[in-house]
């Protein structure tokens, strides 16, 4: 099972690469290789094995995180109004946005960081994701809110970009003009 072992931290030339794109259908490394990075995501949320394992608790997981350039990322985490997104997802693109933006009041934190980074982090408030599951489905995501942030987070990671390159120097905690947070 993955820990905290495997993940990479900044400083990691891993974490700034933009990562390749993954030959479908999966290879069956490939899907071993997902499927442990959802159940990562779901174990860092279980109070129980966290513990045990000493996992730090996430909604999402990329593949660059691990030091593997490929464009896979996990996610399990429910939106402020219930809805579950738990699934791999492989090449994943965003094909639209919305001009809006949104962010989390508090700021963000990524488990490759571990240092408090204080800021807005601006994100677009909506994002349509074109992307294949870990079980070889193409979907459309039509995302909104903390669903949109969360995985705008986990696509940074396959573009080689952390959250904090988001803030804002001069006013890291002033929220962007045409933005409302998400929570
Ligand atoms: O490092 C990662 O990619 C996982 C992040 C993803 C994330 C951070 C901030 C905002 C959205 C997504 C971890 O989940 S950071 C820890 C965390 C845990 C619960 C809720 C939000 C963030
Ligand atoms: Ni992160």
């Amino acid at each position: 099972m993955l820990t905290m072992k495997e993940i990479v931290r900044e400083g990691h030339p891993a974490l700034r690469e933009v990562a390749k794109e993954v030959d479908l259908p999966l290879s069956a490394e490939n899907k071993q290789i997902l499927s442990d990075m959802l159940q990562f995501v779901k174990n860092s949320q279980d109070p129980e094995l966290s513990e045990k394992y000493d996992l730090r608790p996430g909604v999402g997981v990329a593949a660059p995180q691990l030091g593997l350039n490929k464009r896979m990322l996990a996610v399990h985490f429910e939106d402020l109004k219930g809805q579950l997104y738990s699934d791999g997802y492989i090449n994943p693109k965003i094909i639209s946005h919305s001009v809006e933006q949104t962010y989390i009041s508090t700021g963000e934190g990524c488990l490759s960081v571990d240092r408090e980074v204080p800021g807005i982090v601006p994100r677009h408030k909506r994002i349509t994701v074109k992307a294949t599951t870990l079980s070889g489905e193409e979907v459309t995501l039509r995302l909104k809110g903390y669903a949109a942030v969360v995985f705008q987070h986990e696509i940074d990671h396959l573009n080689g970009i952390m959250f904090y390159d988001h803030i804002n120097e001069e006013n890291p905690l002033s929220p962007p003009q045409n933005a409302t947070p998400c929570d």
